[in-house]
């Protein structure tokens, strides 16, 4: 996030570039840790994926479009379902990485992950239907949300979900309800605000009081919902769940919901004579967007949290020690975040002199904050290249924006970008495989684009590109 810098940018006085940018020949170098695994740039100066290059991408596929390396997908899949067994392992023997699908689902990274062993989290109806019509096996879905309606719940028990993670003492009865008229007994966790103020975006924290998700900790609701759903023989309680937040790098939140996790956990057995056999950490694991973040490998994190999870329940006594519940997470973002770029076209370029010394190109793109909202909502910061072509041009100063009619269209706030940029030139943005296709809206009429998954030398459309005729379609109104 860009608070500070962005003030840094407009204060009073400062009439340079931003001092937070990298150096441009950095930008311009393609910094690895930001673009997917397989992305090189050709002998011509254009950007490939997989083999691919990204002008014939554009030219058979149009633009915008959001460009997937599955390999890069399925190896990030295996590092986090890999690193968290490895780690848990000697903890609880193991641990189980649900694919949080709200950062972005379709059928075909359904069955990836799928096939990749990892299990998947849902938040609603949609997603749940997306995970059906993939085939999904139902025992490794979690369903979340804070307000299931009935028929979503009947949904996911007719489906056989492995469980529902409960939000409220509304829908301990709702879910308890459906259950009873299906005649089944459903797998629930206990969803719980651990009162821990992650450090990020506001928007994007969950853990603290004063929010909609979970029963409060501190409050005693958190425990109360424990025996109200040990009181329903049509609940089965499988354990506790929080989440903190998203796009978090300290696992020093994490240690703290853990400790007060473990916490609730003992007090549920000691005082509800339970013993849940799973518990839930939750996601939000941070992803590197520009140079300045740098997350940690998914077995660096999973060896700190398995530490973390061990060293709570030694504080317990031994006895605790011996029967740790199985662990699971829920990454999103950094899974399907850094597999993706979003490739544009480039329509204008245009100049706007920034005081005496210095200017700005403002280069519009045909797309924006339709199928990225994330800069708009969250001041997110992205990078960006020329993609269909290397240049030895000067860099320029760019800010790159989208085609709608706002003025917080910003694709990419500042960047650097050779001053020869000109309309027909493609322009890709890394890092958009997480809530960008997933937060997408149709703003001014736009279609969305495309998603498309590049492997082995080969593309192919996982999600085709919304047309006039679609919206139009929606549309029913008087003659
Ligand atoms: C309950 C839950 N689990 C998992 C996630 C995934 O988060 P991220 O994509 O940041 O890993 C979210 C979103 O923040 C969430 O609300
Ligand atoms: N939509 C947010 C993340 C929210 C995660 C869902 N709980 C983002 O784009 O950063």
């Amino acid at each position: 996030m860009r608070s500070h810098e962005a003030g840094a940018l407009h204060a009073e006085g400062y009439g340079g570039p931003p001092l937070y940018l990298p150096h441009p020949d950095d930008v311009m170098a393609l910094l690895p840790q930001l673009w997917p695994e397989t992305v090189r740039r050709d002998a011509e100066g254009r950007l490939t994926v997989a083999g691919v290059d990204v002008v014939s991408l554009a030219r058979e596929y149009g633009t915008a479009a959001y460009v997937l390396d599955e390999q890069d997908f399925r190896s990030r899949a295996r590092a986090f379902r890999d690193g968290f067994a490895d780690a848990f392992a000697q903890v609880c023997g193991g641990a189980d990485v649900y694919y949080a699908g709200k950062a972005f689902l379709c059928t075909s990274v359904a069955r990836w992950v799928a096939e990749e062993g990892l299990s998947l989290d849902v938040c609603s109806g949609g997603e749940l239907a997306v995970a059906r019509r993939a085939g999904f096996p139902p025992e490794r879905i979690g369903f979340h949300g804070n307000n299931k309606s009935v028929e979503e719940i009947r949904a996911a028990l007719e489906y056989g979900v492995g469980r529902i993670v409960l939000d409220s003492f509304t829908e301990i009865e709702r879910v308890a309800d459906v259950a009873t008229s299906l005649g089944v007994v459903a797998p629930v966790m206990i969803r719980v605000t651990v009162g821990v103020e992650a450090h990020t975006h506001e928007f994007i924290a969950t853990g603290h009081e004063d929010q909609k998700f979970g029963f409060s900790l501190s409050e005693g609701q958190a425990l109360e919902a424990a025996r109200t759903v040990l009181a329903h023989d049509r609940l089965d309680l499988r354990g506790l769940h929080s989440h903190i937040g998203s796009q978090i790098f300290d696992t020093g939140g994490f240690e703290l919901s853990a400790r007060r996790l473990v916490g609730l956990h003992r007090q549920v057995a000691t005082e509800l004579g339970h013993h849940s056999p799973e518990i839930d950490l939750g996601g939000g694991f941070g992803m590197a967007y520009t140079s300045q973040h740098t997350p940690l490998p998914p077995e660096h994190l999973a060896a700190q949290l398995a530490d973390i999870v061990r060293h709570e329940f030694a504080a317990l006594g031994d006895e605790a020690l011996t029967r740790v519940p199985r662990v699971s997470v829920e990454p999103g973002r950094a899974i399907v975040g850094p597999s993706t770029f979003t490739l544009y076209e480039v329509g204008t370029v245009k100049e706007v002199q920034l005081g005496d010394l210095h200017s700005r190109a403002y280069v519009s793109v045909d797309g924006g904050m339709s199928d990225n909202v994330r800069p708009a909502l969250y001041e997110a910061d992205y990078s960006c290249t020329l993609a269909s072509r290397s240049s030895d041009a000067a860099p320029m100063l760019a800010r790159v924006v989208g085609k709608h009619c706002e003025s917080g269209d910003i694709v990419v706030q500042d960047e650097w970008l050779p001053a020869d940029t000109r309309p027909g030139d493609l322009i890709a943005v890394p890092g958009t495989g997480a809530y960008c296709r997933a937060l997408s809206s149709q703003y001014n009429h736009t279609p969305r684009p495309p998603v498309l998954a590049v492997r082995d030398g080969a593309a192919r459309v996982l999600v085709r590109r919304e047309t006039i005729d679609d919206l139009l379609a929606l549309d029913v109104g008087s003659s």
